[in-house]
């Protein structure tokens, strides 16, 4: 029998102005996409064997992550198993595109992660045709498992500053991969401590004395019968984190490792067995798993901040407390305009990042499509813009996943709400593809350029045709939607002028451009926020803003229902569709192994003599 669901999430319900079935099919994109998607998390997740008998949260470092490796494992032959071979491969990708079916099993993320994420994506976009087949044949079956590993010790941003060396041995037609110090191991790759044998390694190539740049190099680092490392191979668990701590982050350091030649990935550079190097159409062509990693995590934000207001709007329309007037009995806490104000925009950005997410997918696959015929002509403009939505999306995603959590109170502070470590996945990906703050100086490098073309009289690209519209510094604010946008185009231009002027005045002042240019970066910074809109300038229409938010309360909860979480992926006392908060809170409680006895062994060894003047 279904427990009941709580009064007040009912009348919610009852309340609601629109079609909530019409709103999922719409963000799945179709009525058949929705039902696809429920059926692949029907199936997965009547698996045995996918939830944890004991809260994670009560396990060990260690154990959390052997758990995690189990869970792995059997999540993803359900996965497999759950694939309908008459559905479309873009069918598929569009069942799993909305769904979060891995947050009901993994709290802080899978050991499969970077496998999937990076590994992958690496091997289709920096392997040569014959290369892709093979190791693709490998990676898809998980025979193998891989990571993704550039970052290291003493470098994440700079990586034309990567120490690791793979130097080419014509003799023995062989790259040695060395770390020649200990800044040079590599340094957070997922994976990497004891859960993948293989992984992509971006290193600087060296032919007979002379720099080739920075390349990929596929590389074998444990023996894949006994998992040991291989001779010349160091390795190791960075330790405990904010979050991912099921990950398995690690460090690996190169001792003289030797790679056949065809270990290196060479679609867009070559080296042929004489060591004749074959230079890329494009050095940056080798960031390309970058950029796309990038581009998920756009939607992938979409989704975390999705699920967090679901809990968070749904605690609120169930959470009576204080007095709004007096003798009226305690309010719903979602009657409250400034907790409308903390939850509303967090379901407009998530629905503002999904479209987000789909544009900027289009704009990737055209534009790889492009580099396929060797036309490069877009990959500049797609960087600048990846850069600015992965460096926006995941700041607002974690300001408004914090915020979501806030507005819980004291419950909202429990692992058990599950906000926390939501907030630890998301916060972690304002560092993670590339740190915001750097990215954003990539947004505003194009900016800068795309003005001063403008300036000249040049055509620009779409996204930066708003450099080239001379809009009137007397503009009036209205409050239509084209007037809103016409106040950003006006604000974005006048940032990224301004920082140019401000450039310019450094140079004149007699410091050179580089000077100039860092002098000048906290507004330019500011500049690539307005390439997105962002929440501030709304501000400004503070009482249509007010109005709207009257407007949307009565529709809150069937808004956050239409994202359609189920309450394991939700995985939340707080947030279940039938909103026994209460209930639920004290159930998982119980479940703390400090329960298990009224009187803890503590108190007779430490508690009992010390409080007896005994110790
Ligand atoms: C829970 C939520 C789920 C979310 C959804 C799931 C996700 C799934 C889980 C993932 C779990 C973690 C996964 C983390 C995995 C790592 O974190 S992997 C490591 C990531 N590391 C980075 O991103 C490093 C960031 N740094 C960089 O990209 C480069 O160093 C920088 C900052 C772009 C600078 O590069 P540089 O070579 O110094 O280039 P620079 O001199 O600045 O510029 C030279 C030219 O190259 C161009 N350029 C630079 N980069 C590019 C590029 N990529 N493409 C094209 N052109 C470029 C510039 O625009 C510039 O062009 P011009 O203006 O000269 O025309
Ligand atoms: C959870 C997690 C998972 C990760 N997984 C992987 C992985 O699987 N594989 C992998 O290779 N890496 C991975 N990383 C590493 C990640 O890519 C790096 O942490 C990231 O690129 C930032 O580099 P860094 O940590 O060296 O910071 P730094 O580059 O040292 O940056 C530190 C600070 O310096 C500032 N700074 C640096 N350069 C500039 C500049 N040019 N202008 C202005 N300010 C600057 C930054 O803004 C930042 O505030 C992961 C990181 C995290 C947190």
């Amino acid at each position: 029998m279904s427990a009941k669901v709580n009064d007040d999430l009912l009348t919610e319900r009852r309340k609601c102005e629109f079609n909530v079935e019409e709103l999922t099919n719409y963000l799945d994109g179709g009525a058949q996409a929705t039902q696809n998607r429920r059926k692949l998390e029907d199936k997965v997740l009547s698996t045995k064997g996918l939830f944890d008998e004991v809260p994670e949260e009560y396990l060990s470092h260690k154990e959390k992550y052997e758990n995690a490796v189990r869970k792995a494992v059997v999540y993803y032959k359900a996965m497999k198993e759950a694939e309908d071979p008459n559905q479309t491969e873009q069918e598929r990708a569009n069942a799993t595109y909305r769904s979060l079916l891995h947050a009901a099993v993994f709290k802080d993320n899978s050991p499969f992660s970077l496998h999937l994420a990076m590994f992958i994506p690496a091997i289709l976009g920096q392997a040569d045709e014959e290369q892709k087949k093979y190791w693709m044949k490998r990676a898809s079956k998980m025979e193998i498992i891989g990571t993704y590993a550039q970052t290291e010790l003493g470098h994440g941003t700079f990586i034309r500053g990567l120490e690791t060396t793979a130097t080419y041995d014509p003799k023995t037609e062989e790259f040695v991969l060395h770390s020649p110090t200990l800044t040079a191991y590599k340094w957070w790759p997922g994976s990497l401590a004891h859960t993948a044998n293989y992984c992509v390694v971006m290193a600087h190539l060296y032919i007979n004395g002379k720099s080739c740049g920075i390349q990929p190099f596929i590389v074998q680092f444990r023996d894949e019968e006994t998992h040991q490392p291989l001779p010349g191979i160091k390795l190791g668990e960075i330790g405990a984190k904010l979050g991912f701590n099921t990950v398995n982050n690690g460090f690996l350091g190169f001792d003289q490792h030797r790679i056949p030649r065809n270990r290196m990935l060479m679609k867009n550079a070559q080296v042929l067995k004489d060591g004749t190097f074959k230079r890329s159409p494009n050095s940056k062509l080798t960031y390309g798993t970058m950029v796309y990693v990038r581009v998920v995590i756009v939607n992938g934000m979409a989704n975390q901040l999705a699920r967090a207001v679901t809990i968070a709007v749904r605690y609120s329309a169930v959470r009576r407390q204080s007095e709004l007037k007096p003798d009226a009995g305690e309010p719903q806490i979602l009657d409250y305009v400034t907790q409308q104000h903390k939850l509303f925009i967090g379901i407009a950005s998530s629905h503002a990042f999904t479209l987000t997410a789909k544009w900027l997918t289009r704009m990737y696959q055209k534009v790889t499509a492009d580099l396929e015929k060797g036309n490069l002509d877009e990959l500049p403009e797609l960087h600048a813009i990846a850069c600015c939505l992965k460096a926006v999306t995941t700041t607002d995603t974690s300001v408004l996943v914090e915020r979501s959590r806030t507005s819980c109170g004291g419950h909202g502070y429990m692992l058990s709400s599950n906000l926390p470590q939501i907030y630890g996945l998301v916060t972690a990906a304002c560092t993670y593809e590339g740190e915001n703050t750097v990215l954003m100086l990539q947004t505003a490098r194009s900016l800068v350029k795309a003005l001063e073309q403008a300036q000249s009289g040049k055509r620009l690209s779409p996204t930066m045709s708003y450099l080239s519209e001379k809009v009137s510094s007397r503009l009036k604010w209205d409050n239509s939607i084209d007037g809103i946008v016409k106040g950003f185009r006006r604000v974005a231009y006048g940032k990224v002028e301004s920082a140019m002027r401000s450039m310019r005045k450094y140079v004149r002042s007699g410091l050179g451009p580089e000077d100039a240019w860092n002098m000048s970066s906290v507004q330019l910074v500011a500049a690539s926020e307005y390439t997105s809109i962002s929440e501030a300038d709304i501000r400004q229409l503070q009482d249509t803003y007010e109005d709207l938010l009257g407007k949307i309360r009565p529709n809150a909860v069937g808004l956050v229902d239409a994202f359609d979480f189920r309450d394991q992926i939700l995985n939340s006392t707080l947030g279940a569709y039938d909103g026994r908060v209460y209930e639920r809170l004290m159930e998982e409680a119980l479940k703390s192994p400090l329960n298990a006895e009224p009187v803890n062994q503590s108190f007779h060894k430490y508690l009992k003599p010390f409080m007896q003047g005994k110790l």
